[in-house]
């Protein structure tokens, strides 16, 4: 059995972390941390745990090295798991960070979006886990850096676009937009739930720190540094995010080609689906799994491609896709302990 530790076990990644690992027929969950909860029944947190695991939440551990577990999970703010991590303890079990602070290559892009990076010596060893796309890299790694939940989304929808040269590649815009979990579980006014129901806001406009993670991933896809422009949305529902993107067909781009690169990509991807003609990915499919649902339609007035995509943003987005990087880091069946379709209705 794999024996898994979590920090950051009570915010919204971590919860469904914890879920998805007790559930996994070969993890044993060594610890869950936390802050503010240290020395409570993680049932008492989150009443879903009642009768099913009964732990307490230890504090957040000082010396990580001194872990006896196999695999470490953080799932903290930005700059807290650069703080904390060590060429030592990388040497004695593997982590799976689903914050931002070792997504990006370049440490100064990092510290122009972020903050100050604490393990730049590390950066090196980090392998972006979009399992689809590394998956070769994540299966040798013992630093995965699990991607952000809008790019997650983004990069798969346009990725095939962008390999094949079937877009501008400097053209494309994604319209994105997320359930309020996005923003975690701490206090925020701008996901009270008065302040965000019954509304949709457009926020950090061409500010997004998804921005340079997106751009990072799809300069590796179009073979050139590309730009995006990338708004994203607060949408009043829990979870979800739906990505429509726009791009300029390349002359003569047909739908039959553009479904052929969808298909030779992710044809035999079990976390993809390729929706059928005409229609487009909707968030409600895809809640509470690991899926990513992708559909396209050609503009033909415009010589446009529009691609929607959904996924879970606390699954595919963060903890479904950590657990499918921990099985491919561990040798194990990629969809294990995964194999959940969406609740409806929910
Ligand atoms: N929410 C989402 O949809 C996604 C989130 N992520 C990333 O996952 C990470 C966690 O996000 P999310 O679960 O939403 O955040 P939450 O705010 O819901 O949870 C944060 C967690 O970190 C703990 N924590 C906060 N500060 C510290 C600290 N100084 N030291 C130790 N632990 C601390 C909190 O503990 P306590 O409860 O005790 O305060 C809590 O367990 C972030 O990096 C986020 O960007 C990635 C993809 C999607
Ligand atoms: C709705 C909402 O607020 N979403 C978050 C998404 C952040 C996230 O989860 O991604 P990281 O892991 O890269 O921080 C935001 O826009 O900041």
């Amino acid at each position: 059995m794999i024996r898994a530790g979590i920090i950051g076990s009570t915010g919204y990644a971590g919860q469904d972390l914890v879920r998805l690992l007790h559930h996994h027929p070969e993890v044993d969950i060594s610890f869950v941390s936390s802050q503010s909860y240290s020395d409570k029944e993680y049932s008492e947190v989150f009443g879903n745990f009642y009768e099913i695991m009964n732990i307490k939440c230890i504090n957040t551990p000082e010396n990580i090295e001194e872990l006896d577990i196999d695999v470490l999970f953080t799932a903290l703010p930005h700059g807290i798991t650069s703080g904390m991590i060590s060429r030592k303890a990388l040497d004695k079990f593997k982590i799976i960070d689903l914050g931002a602070d070792f997504r990006l290559k370049d440490v100064e892009v990092y510290e122009k979006w972020y903050t100050g990076h604490m393990a730049k010596e590390l950066l090196k060893d980090a392998v972006y886990g979009l399992c689809e796309l590394n998956r070769d890299s994540i299966k040798d790694t013992s630093l995965l850096a699990n991607p952000g939940c809008y790019t997650t989304c983004s990069i798969l929808a346009m990725t095939p676009l962008l390999k094949e040269g079937l877009i501008d590649k400097n053209s494309i815009i994604l319209d994105a937009k997320s359930g309020v979990t996005g923003a975690g579980r701490g206090l925020n006014l701008a996901t009270h739930y008065t302040e965000c129901n019954e509304s949709i806001k457009a926020y950090k406009v061409a500010a997004h720190r998804h921005t340079p993670e997106i751009e990072e991933q799809l300069s590796y896809a179009a073979g050139e540094d590309i730009l995006v422009n990338f708004t994203p949305h607060l949408v009043p529902m829990n979870r979800g995010i739906l990505v429509t993107a726009y791009a300029n067909l390349t002359d003569g781009v047909e739908y039959e080609e553009v479904k052929e690169a969808y298909e030779n990509h992710y044809g035999s991807e079990q976390f993809i689906r390729l929706l059928p003609e005409g229609i487009q990915a909707e968030t409600k499919w895809v809640k509470g799994s690991n899926f990513t649902d992708i559909g396209f339609t050609i503009d033909e007035r415009t010589n446009r491609i529009i691609v929607t995509a959904a996924i879970d943003n606390l699954i595919k987005g963060a903890a479904g896709q950590a657990v499918q990087n921990m099985n491919i880091m561990f040798g194990l069946r990629e969809n294990m302990g995964l194999e959940y379709l969406s609740p409806f209705p929910i």
